[in-house]
């Protein structure tokens, strides 16, 4: 990789960043964080750069069953969709040189916890509560924020989640008001600083 890429800007360490070590070149690459920290959005873009393949664990589920996200929730209620989720997850965080976008709560189940930490490098995506709601104020494809106040919403979940993204994060990328393509390419340096082979 072209090793004049920015380093610093946007990411910050984590307080106990671990070093990662040298890892395998196929090391797959998982994005963690809440709705509208850009996991999405900075798989997609990542992954081209990388000349990975992009999956986005949303997107298989919706495949697997024929159905956006929102009408299994509909259907099944959180619950049918969790377990959906987390045998979409146990599947998909085998495969090799992917960079995968998880969905915000990806990380609640424990065995989803050890899937991530065990088989990958973990990327955890932040953003203020007040920003997360601004990118996704205006999206109806998320269940959990059809709610009479999704502002409140967002700040309830950041704060039961956030002490269990942190714990799995190997790198956490404050993602701010900074763009999507400059934060991937924060991201790249910040993976080649702690040795993971691209
Ligand atoms: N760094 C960013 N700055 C501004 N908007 C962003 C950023 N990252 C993502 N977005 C926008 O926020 C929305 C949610 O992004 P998405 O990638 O779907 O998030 P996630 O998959 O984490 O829920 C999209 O409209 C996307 O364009
Ligand atoms: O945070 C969550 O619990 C969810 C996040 C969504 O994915 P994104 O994080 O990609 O929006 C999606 O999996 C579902 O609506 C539930
Ligand atoms: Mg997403």
């Amino acid at each position: 990789m072209n090793d004049s890429l920015p380093f610093g800007s946007a990411g910050i360490p984590n307080k106990d960043q671990p070093n990662i070590g040298p890892l395998a070149y196929d090391t797959p690459i998982f994005l963690i964080g809440m709705m509208g920290a850009g996991k999405t959005t900075i798989g997609r873009h990542l992954a081209r750069i990388l000349n990975r393949e992009f999956v986005d664990l949303d997107h298989q589920l919706e495949a697997r069953c024929g159905v956006r996200v929102s009408l299994i929730f509909d259907i099944e209620g959180e619950e049918g969709f969790r377990k959906r989720e987390s045998a979409a997850l146990d599947d998909c965080s085998q495969r090799r040189g992917i960079v995968l976008a998880t969905g915000g709560g990806a990380i609640l189940a424990t065995e989803n916890q050890r899937y991530l930490k065990e088989r990958g490098v973990v990327v955890y995506l932040r953003a203020t509560a007040e920003e997360l709601f601004r990118r996704v104020a205006r999206d109806r494809s998320r269940p959990l924020l059809q709610t009479p106040d999704p502002q409140a919403r967002i700040r309830e979940l950041l704060v039961q989640r956030e002490p269990i993204y942190e714990s799995l994060a190997d790198l956490t990328l404050e993602t701010g008001s900074t763009p999507a393509t400059q934060i991937v390419r924060v991201l790249v340096s910040m993976l080649q600083q702690h040795e993971v082979q691209l």
